[in-house]
């Protein structure tokens, strides 16, 4: 866990970059810090492993103020990204992410496999090993700089902007492959970003702040679209933002039942089963893979006659997939699978209302409760001890 208490950068010339800012990053979760240009996120970011020394206040990682750890030592058990990854130009990628290991003194053979093993992990061919970062495409060198930084297996990661350099298809890729592969290895991580998007997809808890480094609202993202504390969060935050908390929201919903057919049916296997302009088509294995207009079919159904337009939402996915689902299916029926992938049924679009309406009326007596409780504690925008238990939708 990582605490900021009451934590104050003055630069020499009189910036206060960060203002009295208390926080706290729980251990293995993703804490974003975002905010405006200037706000004070990367001097935040900074002071935590001492690149930047606080004026004020204390940062205590797992208890222990690193105040008092030698900077060096405490380096050692932070990995640090930055945007650009800041590769070693004249080193091959496998050296960049042996760095840390071999400046630990671990013996080369130990270091290169680590390095190799770590090349799999964030989707790089080892092929790339004896290449130089320029022979590497942007998204690659930020997957070299991800693996150099967890090289020596750090409980703590520091990120500053490491998906910015590039283009958004390869940003949504690293975002993905980011998330996945911390579900596997569980590092207590300090994102910053000025993309409320991108903190809105990462965080499990979001830090939102204003220029000046004052902290504006610490809460989860669900949170943050639906509760905004004042019109600079709110603004902030953005448009859509009703809508867009359906991606956090689950909730059981009626499905109805949908003839279907199989890839290969015949025209008259395809006008037993409907006289709907559109039929449902599943593979062998019960999987969707499209819908068919019979009136179009030649002969059977190939893949070459599906329509490919619809979206598949799963029963136990957010409100929002069930939502696109519906409204993107040609026949007007959202495809809903079951965790496995197997076709449960579909939904329609009206159907969807009343779990929504019902979902948002529990965020909102959540939220009253909260308010209510004696403590105060739950008081929206109360910079503190957010500790973030559920797991996150996706
Ligand atoms: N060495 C320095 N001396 C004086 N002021 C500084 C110094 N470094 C940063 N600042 C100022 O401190 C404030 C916060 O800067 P910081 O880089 O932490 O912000 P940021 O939120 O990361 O910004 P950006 O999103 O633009 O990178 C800014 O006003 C900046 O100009």
């Amino acid at each position: 866990m990582i605490r900021f208490e009451s934590v104050t950068k003055e630069y020499p010339d009189g910036t206060v970059a960060v203002d009295a800012l208390s926080l706290t990053a729980p251990t293995g979760k993703i804490t974003v810090l975002v905010g405006p240009s200037g706000c004070g996120k990367t001097t935040s970011l900074r002071m935590i492993n001492r690149m930047i020394e606080p004026t004020g206040g204390r940062i205590l990682i797992d208890d222990r103020d690193t105040s008092s750890i030698d900077s060096a030592e405490l380096r050692r058990g932070i990995g640090y990204v930055i945007q650009h990854a800041g590769l070693f130009p004249h080193r091959t990628i496998l050296a960049n992410i042996a760095t840390v290991p071999l400046l630990l003194g671990w013996d080369r053979a130990k270091a290169t496999s680590r390095a190799l093993e770590l090349m799999d992990r964030v989707g790089l061919p080892q092929s790339f090993a004896k290449r130089y970062p320029s022979q590497l495409s942007g998204g690659q060198q930020q997957r070299v700089g991800v693996a150099r930084a967890l090289a020596a297996d750090p409980p703590v990661m520091l990120m500053d902007e490491p998906f910015s350099a590039v283009d958004p298809i390869v940003r949504e890729q690293l975002q993905d492959e980011f998330l996945r592969l911390q579900g596997e290895i569980g590092k207590t991580i300090v994102f910053v970003t000025h993309d409320i998007d991108e903190a809105i997809k990462l965080g499990d808890q979001v830090a939102v702040l204003r220029v000046g480094g004052r902290l504006a609202q610490l809460a989860a993202p669900e949170e943050l679209l639906s509760q905004p504390v004042d019109d600079f969060v709110a603004d902030f935050v953005g448009r859509d933002r009703g809508y867009r908390t359906l991606g956090f929201r689950t909730a059981s919903f009626p499905t109805s039942a949908e003839p279907t057919v199989r890839l290969g049916a015949t025209v008259e296997e395809l006008r037993a089963v409907s006289d709907d302009r559109w039929v449902l088509v599943l593979d062998d294995n019960d999987h969707p893979v499209g819908w068919v207009e019979p009136d179009r079919v030649d002969g059977s159904v190939s893949r070459d006659a599906l329509h490919r337009g619809g979206t598949v939402a799963s029963t136990d996915g957010p409100l929002r997939q069930a939502l696109d689902a519906a409204l993107s299916a040609p026949s007007g029926r959202g495809v809903i699978v079951g965790p496995d992938g197997v076709f449960v049924g579909t939904v329609r679009a009206r159907d969807l209302i009343a779990p929504i309406e019902a979902s948002a009326a529990r965020e909102r007596a959540a939220a009253d409760a909260a308010r209510n409780e004696p403590d105060g504690s739950g008081e929206p925008g109360e910079p503190g001890e957010l500790v973030v238990t559920e797991p996150k939708a996706r």
